[in-house]
């Protein structure tokens, strides 16, 4: 089997996330869905909300599948990493991703949503694509969708193709040759921590030297920004006039008419180049000529994130095979 989808940026100004078309249950329900290679639960705004919590988000109503199935006495409870949290109930039900059909997916029922998930009215939930020892339902922990479809794709793989404010799309099950050039260079991951974790060989700010360094992070669809330890944030922002860590704005920001660098990060002997323009990520608040910069200090988190704004400069083969690895190449 095979399947491929949209990945539609949520904003048309800024890619904050982006979402993808699945249909859940019998007769299909419809919803745009945030695929998170950074969490392992797949859950959904549903009927078990109350409407206080629902801001214009599509709601799964399990009611009205023939084909659901509660799954009794299960939970469920999740904090992310932008504080941002939802928690509820579990049912079984078939979920298709692009013409690939999962029966008996785990399908995580909201009860309660976070108020920035309730003001983000274009996510109706996440598709958790990380390893499944991540997932928090209790007291059994239930499968990823890519771990339900791998027994049954052509390749145990899923590809990302995100795309700077337009849209790129997510193929299961088979290396798309047309949508990267060159090679894709492959390298380790490491699964214990319960995402895709990976060594990067080093970074270049702008046409500078390369930095051969080892910097250990995650491949995250669901992180916007990348995250990188504080030197590397040094030597890039001392190239931008006007650029300076804000205390108040909670990271670096610059002028929005300053020059920026582009950003390069090493994949072994491989090189992916981050272009400038996606690293002015956006005005502070809307009309402000206060740019919040897509490269900020990973030192209060405790991990490296590869998020949207790097995953975008590439084309990203996430490999389920045993070992798992992780490819990127250029497009
Ligand atoms: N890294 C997972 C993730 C994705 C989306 C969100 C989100 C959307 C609106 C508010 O919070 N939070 C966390």
């Amino acid at each position: 089997d095979t399947g491929s989808a949209a990945a539609i940026p949520v904003n048309p100004n800024y890619d904050i996330a982006y979402v993808t078309p699945v249909s859940i249950g019998t007769p299909p329900q419809t919803l745009h869905l945030d695929f998170d290679t950074g969490s392992s639960d797949l859950w959904v705004f549903s009927s078990h909300l109350p409407a206080s919590q629902i801001r214009g988000q599509t709601i799964y109503v399990p009611a009205n599948s023939s084909t659901a199935k509660l799954l009794a006495d299960h939970t469920w409870s999740i904090t992310y990493g932008d504080g941002s949290a939802s928690r509820g109930n579990v049912y079984v039900d078939n979920f298709t991703v692009g013409g690939l059909t999962v029966e008996n997916q785990a399908v995580q029922c909201a009860l309660q949503v976070s108020t920035s998930f309730t003001r983000e009215s274009n996510i109706d939930g996440l598709v958790g694509l990380g390893f499944s020892t991540l997932n928090t339902v209790v007291p059994k922990s239930q499968l990823t969708f890519f771990d339900n479809a791998k027994p049954h794709m052509d390749e145990p793989v899923f590809t990302a193709d995100l795309k700077w404010k337009s849209e790129g799309t997510y193929d299961f099950g088979f290396i798309d040759e047309k949508k990267y050039t060159g090679k894709i260079t492959y390298v380790p991951v490491n699964t214990s921590p319960g995402y895709w974790t990976f060594t990067s060989s080093g970074y270049a700010v702008g046409s500078g030297n390369f930095s051969a360094t080892s910097i250990v992070g995650i491949a995250d669809t669901g992180t916007s920004l990348v995250y990188l330890p504080p030197s590397i944030l040094t030597a890039y922002y001392r190239q931008v006039e006007g650029a300076t860590s804000s205390r108040t704005y909670g990271g670096y920001v610059f002028p929005c008419n300053s020059k920026l660098p582009s950003f390069t990060f090493g994949i072994g002997e491989a090189r992916i180049t981050i272009p400038s323009s996606y690293i002015s990520y956006a005005p502070v608040t809307a009309g402000s000529s206060t740019c919040f910069g897509g490269l900020q200090s990973s030192s209060s988190l405790g991990i490296n994130i590869w998020g949207d704004v790097a995953l975008k400069a590439a084309f990203v083969v996430f490999h389920g095979g045993n070992p798992p690895t992780i490819g990127w190449a250029k497009k």
